[in-house]
Formats: structure tokens, C-alpha cells, sequence
């Protein structure tokens, strides 16, 4: 029986996640209660993935409002709006962790007292994880359109049920397409330096009993040119105007699906949207170099070798041939100031496999 990436216990009164830095070989859940045990299980990746770091900064700031001593209620809020504010900074790139933090607190703040605060908060961060799901399941469908019986889609990193509550947004539309009776193959590239390809996308997709081969990351072109791949799929962690911002390589996949013809899919919640930054402006985590050097208590490169370890990078959109939402299917150039406008009502969404324009 599958269980949700990450929830709230109301009987243990905490925070649950099932630790990815324990598959594939152990299927471990965590028991949170405190915050500082929360940013070190972002920081880490036990839990990581966008929609995933979405839920976590909402139940991050519900366990914050149970857990704060203060003196009065002013202090109270003070300490409240603090503690979000850092949980916030834990991963930068990730637009979805502040996202979260953000909507929960704003929620949270509309309480009167304390008990208000608290109970409001849970209550935030429950509907955003359920959200999550429904968002997941509504990318799948739009998204599973595009996929036809017989296409081996490559994926990277790892946009499935574990970087979500549920279901995924690249894997979810897989998934879908599945449902649906479609003969899907997947191909994953195991993510180098963490591979979150092979250790989690492989594991959930066998979960599922959908085929799926591993291949190195440097294999992606030669599978291309060889025919082996029809669709790429991706999941994202920021998306700004001029560029969709995911696990480091997707960039260099997204220039060889073009160099090959293949069409290159992103597929995200609304909630990964920013409309405030462009390109220039978002900050790209930077990772510990041991990384890169060691693979668990292994050396794989000579101690204190200098080291690039960026956790993402930026793929132009000219370079997408559409972004899957929980909404429909937007297709580069898209106005970040009209989406902006009226992502709140009805975006401004084309479905292309229906060739109409809805929310307008
Ligand atoms: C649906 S998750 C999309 C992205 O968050 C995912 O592809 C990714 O890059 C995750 O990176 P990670 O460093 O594992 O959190």
C-alpha cells in the first residue's frame, strides 16, 4: 500500500516523510517534531522535489506554531513570522518551499490567538498537501495527451510521487498516460551527483510496474540519435519567463530533444510559477563538493580536488515545447503577465490538444 511523500500525524501530532536518502534499498518513514529536525531533513533531501518542499514548508510552519515558547502574543507572532522566514532560506532554488512557508503564515496570521494561530495553520497546510495531490492528478490528465501508445519518454531527476505528495508531475503524467491503457516505456537518467533518477524514479516506476531502463546521464544523446527516445518529460522547480530552472543537466537534455527534433515537456503546478524573477535573478543552490567526492563513505576523486556541485540549471524557454499545468497545456512564448493576472481566476491557458484558448 503506497503511503503520501510527506503528511501530518494528527495522533503523533508531527510531521511524517518517507526518507529518500534511504532508497532504494529501505523504505524508512520519519517522524518529525521539531524544526531544526525539519530544514536538516530539507537540507539533506530526505525530503526534496518542489511540490514535495511546498507541503513542507506549509506543515514546516504548522509545527513551528505548536512548537514556539514565548512571552506573550506579540512575541509569538515575532518568533512565528522568524522561523518561516528561515525555513525558507533552507533551499533557495526551489520556489515552492517559500511558496508554501508564505501561504501557510499568511493563513496562520489571521488568528486571533494563539489557539487560533495553531489551529488555522494545520488546517492551511493540510488543504495545500490535498491541493498538491489534485493538481498532480489534473497534470497527468492534461498531460497524458501528449504521450502516445509506444513512445519511450525520457525523464531526469526525479518529478514523481516522492518529489510530491502524490502521484508527480512528470511521472504523474506517465502514470496517467498508463491509466489511460497506453503502452509507455520510461527511459531515466540516474541524476548524477545524487541520482535521484536511479535510486527514486526507478524505484517508484517498478513500484508501478512501469518498464523503465537506467541510463547514465551522458547517454541521453546517443539514445536520442539512435531513435530510442520520442518525448522527454521534466518536472521543475522554478519557472520564470525567460526560463524553467530543474535539476542540474536537464539544460544539456533540452538542447540535444531540440537538436534531435524530440519535444521537450515541462510539467509543473501553477505553484512553481514565479512571476517575479527572471532568469538573471534566481539564485541556484550550490552543494556541499564531498558531493562529488565521495559516494557514501567511498572517495571517488582525490580529497580536497576543487569542485563545481550546482544543484540546477536554467533551460531557456525556447528550448520548451510546452509546460503541463494543473490547468492545461501553455506553450512558449507565454506572458507571464497575463498568467500572472489571472492565475488566481482562470489562466490564460491554451490546450493545445483541443486547439482552443480557455480563460479568456
Ligand atoms: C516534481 S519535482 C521537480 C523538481 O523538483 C525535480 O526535478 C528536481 O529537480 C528536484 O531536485 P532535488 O534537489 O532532488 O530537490
Amino acid at each position: 500500500m503506497w503511503m503520501r511523500t510527506i503528511d501530518w500525524s494528527d495522533e503523533k501530532g508531527c510531521i511524517t516523510i518517507i526518507d529518500q536518502t534511504a532508497l532504494p534499498s529501505k523504505l524508512v518513514l520519519l517522524d518529525i517534531d521539531h524544526v531544526n529536525v525539519l530544514h536538516e531533513a530539507i537540507l539533506k533531501l530526505r525530503v526534496r522535489g518542489a511540490p514535495a518542499l511546498g507541503a513542507a514548508g506549509g506543515f514546516g510552519v504548522a509545527l513551528l506554531a505548536r512548537s514556539i515558547r514565548a512571552n506573550d502574543f506579540k512575541d509569538y507572532i515575532k518568533k512565528l513570522t522568524e522561523g518561516a522566514e528561515s525555513l525558507k532560506k533552507v533551499r533557495p532554488t526551489a520556489v515552492n518551499l517559500s511558496w508554501g512557508v508564505d501561504r501557510v503564515l499568511a493563513a496562520a496570521l489571521t488568528g486571533k490567538d494563539r489557539a487560533e494561530v495553531e489551529s488555522t495553520a494545520l488546517r492551511e497546510a493540510k488543504a495545500l498537501a490535498d491541493e498538491d495531490v489534485a493538481q498532480c492528478r489534473a497534470i497527468g490528465e492534461h498531460g497524458a495527451k501528449l504521450l502516445e501508445s509506444s513512445d519511450t519518454v525520457m525523464t531526469h531527476c526525479n518529478a514523481g510521487r516522492l518529489a510530491c505528495v502524490d502521484w508527480g508531475t512528470a511521472l504523474g503524467v506517465i502514470r496517467s498516460a498508463v491509466e489511460q491503457g497506453k503502452d509507455i516505456k520510461v527511459i531515466s537518467c540516474e541524476t548524477r551527483p545524487l541520482n535521484q533518477g536511479s535510486r527514486i524514479t526507478c524505484f517508484e516506476l517498478m513500484d508501478d510496474r512501469i518498464p523503465v531502463t537506467l541510463i547514465t546521464d551522458s547517454m541521453a544523446g546517443h539514445f536520442m540519435r539512435a531513435g530510442k527516445i520520442q518525448k522527454v518529460i521534466v518536472g521543475a522547480d522554478r519557472i520564470v519567463e525567460d526560463a524553467v530552472f530543474n535539476k542540474i543537466g536537464t539544460y544539456s537534455h533540452s538542447v540535444l530533444a531540440k537538436a534531435h527534433g524530440i519535444p521537450f515537456y515541462v510539467a509543473a503546478p501553477l505553484s512553481t510559477f514565479d512571476f517575479t524573477r527572471r532568469e538573471k535573478d534566481v539564485i541556484i543552490e550550490e552543494r556541499d563538493p564531498e558531493e562529488l567526492r565521495r559516494w557514501n563513505a567511498t572517495q571517488i576523486a582525490p580529497a580536497g580536488v576543487p569542485v563545481y556541485n550546482p544543484a540546477f540549471d536554467a533551460t531557456p524557454m525556447q528550448n520548451v515545447t510546452a509546460i503541463i499545468t494543473e490547468q492545461g497545456i501553455l506553450e512558449p512564448p507565454i506572458s507571464f503577465a497575463r498568467l500572472k493576472k489571472s492565475s488566481s481566476q482562470k489562466p490564460y491557458i491554451r490546450d493545445r490538444t483541443k486547439g482552443v484558448q480557455d480563460g479568456i
